[in-house]
């Protein structure tokens, strides 16, 4: 399997090459040159699999020429028997129609070690092939910077820096990384929004001094969806959840908390690989970019506005790159220059074909606090369901978006409510518990490191502590 360029000029690489470059070297996202497709039967035939077998069906196609069968088969086995649930992403039926996708039964209680958990061992087993030493660098608006932590803590060849806008996280959240105490883990906490560090991570793997891959001294990649091995990860939920529900016989839609836009265009991959779904529904909160480019084709980046569903509190969704592309005819060139206007101006409207393209498979909605807070409520008190704050956008999203009956909608529970106790108990008065394995994560002591929002602090201190690459 090769991969191309979102924007057309960087070198087509195989799946091994875009999970050690993370970001194409154009700027742009690497995408399959082609989709995979099953046939009915086929996908047929993956019912009833435990979770980690479906997963090597699932990824085989796009792993191809990098690792063996059996090489992903260990990889999935170790990665997904480090959940707490032997499902791994079970599903809860709420009523006739709808389903809760419980993708929070991972180290780190978010729906980001479902790739996460593989993404670290996909890094070591690749590294193992050479000597060589890899710098993560990340940015978080809460859950992928411990999940990809959790991951690679303690890796010896791995040094990992996570950027987090400072004081916009949940305590949980924060907690969750600024207490794991080893050597190769550097929490940043920044002066800004997850946009700019997202706009700094971007930055660096084309700055000549940094990136191996443009002749600097380090082999930088990503955690971020924007590399491909996270998202490829988390197309196997949706199939999991669709065979349960009588696919691929009968079709099923899917509502999305979103965000960067990673999660939700997994569920696209899933549809053009021949799984059948009726809708995507793209769930934001008041960050509402998505929404207004999917409804009225304006895609323009406001100010970020901080929320109780701090996770989706994004106005620059990496991924949608990769949906403009591929509903726009796949011409790198073309895009290319439409995303430059986008980066310079931070608004830029969609072409007719691409917002035809995006509504064959995607609806939105958006959600504001009050609807927030009011389908948390209703969970509680008509299903028993104590939901986080970006399940309960979904939610909001899935029973709103005119489905028809006979159609099951799942909607995808993106993180355990005890991630953010406050927002949980000011609506439904209940205070979540965090699992026993995680009792004592208020005593442990933190450590992180706060910068100004600069991409000069931010590169320098990375330049500082990170171990440079042996072909750098
Ligand atoms: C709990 C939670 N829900 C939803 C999202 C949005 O997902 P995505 O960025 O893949 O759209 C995130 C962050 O990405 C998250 O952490
Ligand atoms: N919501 C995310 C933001 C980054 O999204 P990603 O899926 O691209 O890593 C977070 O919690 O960090």
């Amino acid at each position: 399997m090769k991969y191309v360029s979102t924007r057309g000029s960087a070198p087509p690489l195989d799946f091994e090459g875009v999970t050690l470059a993370g970001l194409a070297s154009d700027g742009g996202l690497y995408v399959p040159e082609e989709w995979p497709r099953f046939s009915q039967d086929e996908i047929a035939a993956m019912a009833g699999l435990p979770y980690a077998e479906l997963a090597v069906r699932v990824m085989a196609p796009f792993t191809a020429g990098s690792l063996s069968d059996d090489e992903l088969r260990n990889l999935c086995q170790a990665a997904y028997g480090s959940f707490a649930h032997d499902a791994v992403t079970p599903l809860v039926q709420l009523d006739q129609q709808h389903w809760l996708l419980e993708l929070f039964h991972g180290p780190t209680l978010a729906f980001k070690d479902v790739a996460l958990q593989l993404l670290g061992r996909l890094f070591e087993h690749f590294l193992s092939r050479s000597d060589n030493h890899l710098t993560i660098v990340g940015a978080t608006s809460g859950d992928t910077g411990s999940a990809a932590i959790d991951a690679v803590a303690g890796r010896e060849r791995i040094d990992i820096f996570i950027l987090h806008p400072d004081g916009r996280v949940s305590d949980v959240q924060r907690r969750q990384m600024t207490t794991v105490q080893a050597p190769n883990v550097h929490n940043i906490a920044i002066d800004g929004s997850f946009d700019d560090a997202q706009a700094m991570v971007k930055r660096m793997f084309n700055d000549a001094d940094m990136a191996a891959s443009n002749g600097g001294c380090f082999r930088i990649t990503a955690v971020n969806s924007i590399n491909w091995a996270r998202l490829m990860a988390q197309v196997v939920y949706y199939f999991a959840a669709a065979l349960q529900l009588g696919g691929p016989q009968r079709k099923v839609a899917f509502a999305v908390p979103t965000g960067n836009f990673g999660d939700v265009f997994a569920g696209y991959v899933a549809a053009r690989m021949g799984l059948p779904i009726e809708r995507l529904i793209v769930a934001t909160n008041v960050n509402d970019i998505l929404h207004r480019a999917l409804s009225t084709g304006d895609y323009s980046a406001g100010t970020v506005t901080p929320t109780d569903a701090p996770s989706m509190d994004i106005q620059v969704s990496s991924n949608f790159e990769r949906l403009l592309f591929d509903v726009g005819g796949r011409d790198g060139v073309a895009l290319a220059e439409q995303m430059r206007g986008f980066e310079a101006d931070k608004a830029m409207q969609l072409t007719n074909a691409q917002r035809d393209g995006a509504s064959a498979l995607f609806t939105s909605a958006r959600a504001n606090a009050e609807a927030m807070r009011a389908t948390m409520a209703y969970a509680a008190e008509r299903y028993g369901q104590i939901l986080d704050p970006h399940t309960a956008i979904g939610l909001a999203a899935a029973r709103d978006a005119g489905i028809d009956p006979a159609v099951p909608v799942v909607t995808l529970a993106t993180a355990h409510p005890a991630k953010f106790p406050d927002a949980v108990k000011a609506t439904t008065g209940v205070n979540p518990d965090l699992p026993t394995r995680m009792g004592d994560l208020f005593d442990r002591e933190e450590s992180f490191t706060r910068l100004p929002g600069t991409y000069d602090a931010i590169r320098d201190y990375v330049a500082e502590h990170a171990t440079e690459s042996t072909d750098g």
